[in-house]
């Protein structure tokens, strides 16, 4: 079975793929520190508690975060005697190309996304992830990572407030009834809110007119339902496209070995 793992800047989300489904998902905070034995310490203990009796045989890994592959390889490697697949490292081969400025680092989120949306959707897309950042992956016609956006997170953008403003307090995001706040917290939730519904549609608009094609724009991570909720942003809702790509690129490597 295959170990796939998705590090965030916030957190690091662990699925158990079977050959047809996932059969266990779990998320714990990212943290560069946290060594190989205390990944198994905590995997194993979430296995044996949820009675998953899983034979795992491959690894593959994408992190946003450098620091942390160093002890996730050593964790593939001391539990369960494989060498992993790490997105965007030699020994690592995608199955789309990858047409940006020469030098550029792209997340390997963003090309695990474009992977996924491909497989899943066809050429021609804007995938949306809102995760630590807000990403625009533009996936063209043929499959490739052609670039795209990045905003600040949703929940970024709540605690800069917080963070730099004495009177504001630390909020949560929430679909606010009004647009104009009649406390502070509305006040904030609203500017977030309905400043991220106008970013989400100028940003496709904009995408969609210099692709000059029509494309369908596809959204992933726990907070898209909140604003696919006040408007009709997204064609599809996909929580599991970072994983779905992982074992597409897994099954791509594999065969290519
Ligand atoms: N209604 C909601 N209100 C507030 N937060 C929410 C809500 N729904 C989901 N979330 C948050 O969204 C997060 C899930 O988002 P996702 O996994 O895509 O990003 P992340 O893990 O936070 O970021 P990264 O991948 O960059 O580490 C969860 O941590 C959860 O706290
Ligand atoms: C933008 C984030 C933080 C989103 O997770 C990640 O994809 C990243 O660190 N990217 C590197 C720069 C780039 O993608 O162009
Ligand atoms: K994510």
């Amino acid at each position: 079975m295959l170990l796939a793992i998705d590090c965030g800047n916030t957190n690091t989300v662990f699925s158990i793929w079977d050959g047809e489904r996932f059969i266990a998902t779990w998320r714990t905070s990212t943290e560069w520190q946290r060594t190989a034995d205390q990944y198994y310490v905590w995997l194993s203990t979430l296995m044996h508690f949820q009675k998953i009796e899983a034979d795992i045989t491959e690894v593959i890994v994408s992190s946003t975060v450098p620091r942390v592959v160093f002890n996730l390889r050593v964790f593939a490697d001391r539990y369960f005697n494989t060498r992993p697949i790490v997105v965007g490292k030699d020994g690592c081969v995608l199955p789309v190309d990858v047409r940006v400025d020469e030098g550029t680092a792209v997340g390997p989120d963003r090309l695990v996304n474009t992977v996924a949306g491909y497989n899943l959707y066809g050429g021609d897309l804007i995938v949306v992830d809102f995760g630590t950042a807000t990403t625009f992956d533009v996936v063209d016609t043929d499959g490739a990572y052609i670039g795209g956006v990045i905003a600040p997170g949703v929940n970024l953008s709540l605690e800069a407030l917080h963070q730099a403003a004495a009177a504001l307090p630390h909020v949560d995001i929430t679909k606010p009834q009004n647009v104009i706040g009649t406390n502070t917290v509305a006040c904030m939730q609203s500017g977030v809110f309905w400043g991220y519904i106008g970013l989400i549609k100028e940003i496709c608009a904009r995408i969609k007119a210099e692709h000059g094609r029509d494309m369908k724009v596809i959204s992933t991570g726990g907070l898209a339902p909140l604003f696919q909720q006040a408007e009709a942003l997204f064609d599809e809702f996909n929580d599991d496209l970072t994983m779905h790509g992982l074992v597409v690129i897994n099954e791509h490597n594999r065969k290519n070995i």
